[in-house]
């Protein structure tokens, strides 16, 4: 594409030249028509001289009218062709006035029943089947599609909005949130309010609607969801406050006042979001005994690292999610009071990120940690190697360094320097080279091109101290070289035994090894029951050994997991599995094509390619 902004190529606003400060959004939710309509108020600021255009992006956004909020007259905008992937280029005239560096806009439009941003679901979709649902997910680049922005993590803008839904769905955002007020005119209606005083990227603009109610968790949390499942959500989540102390403890205050959790249908695609004041998680989280809650350390870490300092574009997204990974870890460590869980945390991912990086990606370009995106989906770039990339290199650095006390103050030093900035990866070194000034030649033997652009695994693997491990590999050895005749050794406390991490672990290391005989296969289940097991990521696992045991029986069972949740990491794993099996591809085929319009855009878009269905 041409015309794209030369900070970030999967957006045409140009920040640079012409700003968008703050936005309000005024919008009524139509589950019928399943549309948002109404304005959005743009405060804009010139940022160069003799700039009059403000350059926006849109995506299947009908745009009514755009006006001048100061003096009412109407606006001239031009919208330029559309990119299936990047939506257009919004141009609009400011009016001329030579005094005045700020404008107010108003930009009337809806957005289209088919935004890429929102999912809408059928009241018989939820989990009362009284009322329809809605979420949305912007990131990376669906903002555009739910109002007129500059949709570039390079830019923040803080926010309010006035939302007016039927009486029966409660709204939440992520924002700080005022108790709905009856529709003045419409007795159907409620109006909702929010604000979020602090700068974000528009891909943190949030919007959720359903029969949701919250449980009280903690001083600053609640946690949300359909109300059929709140008690079993508020008891899984109810260690949030305490997290969120750690986290402190090792980033400074939390800013953002509010820190709620809403647990969302199971189409959601990712494990977490971590839309500010309100992160989103799947509820494959529910395990029942909080030993999946991991995921909620690592959004809450992204309080500071990723919503406080922004990468600055796609490109550079490590700088969120290896930070954020990082500091996940050693918030879990102290959270179960385990000085080397987050070395064995980082040893059961580097095993993932090798199978993701050799056999799925096969060294190509999307291995490098900043990878090249000019004309890229950031979705299709999307994996997992930014995250343990990233990780892997903060690790080296702290063990290069001067170990974790030493670098921990470095991280705080790293925030409080770009707090509310969106930075790239040079701009992080710069600011590395100058904390550790004394230490250059240390600095200097790191080898910077091939971290940020080598292709295939880091430059350097860490020796994890991985002793938690240790009966995760002995029972998986066990497994390994036992002979067929000789499984009465097994027992259904194995697994028992052990923490749910290394459960876990010892499945994922299975899953590497080579496949088990169908006959170990039938014995695992009799004794550990894994087929029904509530923990989704046990049950992931041990699906991914019973594909690969070519064990037919299991098929139904796989069908069952990925068609009961929309979790992209877990359901693009077994379909591709299965399609590496070919007396399975065929069932996975039609099962795709069979489900595929009930999943998300985002899941049904990567599935479509995995499967080679165009
Ligand atoms: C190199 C790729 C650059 C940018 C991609 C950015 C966003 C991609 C978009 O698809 C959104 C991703 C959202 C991710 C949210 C949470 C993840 O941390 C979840 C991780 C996977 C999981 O646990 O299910
Ligand atoms: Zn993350």
């Amino acid at each position: 594409m041409t015309d794209m902004n030369p900070d970030d190529s999967a957006s045409f606003s140009r920040p640079d030249e012409c700003r968008v400060t703050s936005l309000h959004l005024n919008l009524d939710v139509d589950f019928v028509s399943r549309t948002l309509c109404g304005f959005v108020d743009l405060a804009v600021k010139r940022m160069k001289d003799g700039v009059h255009n403000l350059i926006l992006d849109a995506q299947m956004i009908p745009i009514k009218k755009i006006l001048d909020v100061d003096y009412g007259q109407e606006l001239k905008f031009t919208l330029g062709e559309n990119s299936a992937i990047f939506g257009s280029k919004l141009e609009v005239q400011l009016p001329v006035s030579a005094s005045k560096c700020s404008h107010k806009i108003r930009v009337h439009y809806e957005t289209s029943p088919q935004c890429p941003a929102l999912q809408w679901l059928r009241p018989e979709q939820t989990l009362g089947k009284r009322h329809p649902y809605l979420f949305s997910q912007s990131q990376a680049i669906h903002a555009r599609s739910l109002f007129p922005c500059q949709d570039t993590p390079g830019n923040k803008v803080s926010y309010t909005a006035k939302i007016t839904a039927p009486k029966d769905i409660t709204i939440l955002m992520s924002a700080i949130r005022s108790e709905p007020e009856p529709h003045p005119s419409d007795g159907g209606k409620l109006v909702y309010q929010f604000e979020q005083k602090f700068p974000v990227c528009t891909y943190l603009i949030a919007i959720v609607g359903g029969d949701l109610v919250s449980s009280i968790v903690g001083p600053r949390s609640k946690v949300w969801t359909e109300r059929e499942m709140i008690e079993e959500a508020a008891y899984e989540f109810s260690e949030t406050e305490k997290t969120l102390q750690i986290a402190e403890s090792l980033m400074g205050p939390y800013i953002w006042g509010q820190y709620d959790v809403l647990v969302l249908p199971p189409i959601f695609p990712f494990g977490g979001m971590e839309n500010p004041c309100l992160t989103y998680v799947t509820p494959t989280l529910i395990a029942g005994d909080k030993s999946l809650v991991d995921i909620l350390a690592h959004e809450i870490c992204h309080s500071w690292t990723g919503n406080l300092v922004t990468n600055k574009n796609w490109e550079h997204f490590w700088l969120n999610e290896g930070h954020t990974e990082f500091i996940e870890r050693k918030v879990t460590g102290r959270l179960h009071n385990n000085k080397t869980l987050p070395q064995f945390m980082a040893a059961g991912k580097a095993v993932e990120l090798k199978e993701i990086i050799e056999e799925v990606l096969k060294n190509g370009p999307y291995t490098r940690m900043i990878p090249d995106l000019k004309g890229v989906d950031p979705n299709d770039a999307f994996c997992i190697v930014p995250y343990e990339k990233g990780f892997t290199l903060l690790f080296y650095l702290e063990t290069l360094l001067g170990g974790r006390e030493v670098f921990e103050k470095f991280l705080r030093a790293y925030v409080e320097n770009f707090k509310q900035q969106s930075i790239d990866s040079n701009q992080w070194k710069d600011f590395l080279y100058s904390y550790f000034h004394d230490k250059t030649e240390v600095l200097d033997s790191v080898e910077w091109e091939k971290w940020f652009y080598g292709q295939g695994m880091p430059p350097v693997m860490p020796k994890y101290d991985n002793s938690f491990a240790v009966p995760c590999k002995q029972l998986c050895q066990r497994w390994s070289t036992s002979a067929d005749n000789d499984l009465d050794q097994f027992d259904s406390s194995d697994l028992t035994s052990m923490a749910p991490l290394q459960v876990v672990e010892c499945l994922g290391l299975l899953v590497e090894d080579p496949p088990l005989s169908l006959i170990k296969i039938q014995k695992m289940n009799e004794l550990y029951k894994l087929n029904v097991t509530k923990n989704s990521e046990f049950k992931f696992r041990w699906l991914r050994l019973c594909i690969k045991a070519q064990w037919k029986e299991a098929i139904p069972k796989v069908l069952e997991f990925i068609n009961e949740q929309g979790r992209m990491r877990l359901v693009r794993t077994l379909y591709r599995d299965l399609y590496g099996w070919e007396d399975a591809r065929p069932t996975a085929i039609d099962n795709f094509k069979k489900h595929r319009g009930e999943m998300h855009h985002i899941l049904e878009t990567m599935l479509s390619t995995d499967l080679k269905l165009g």
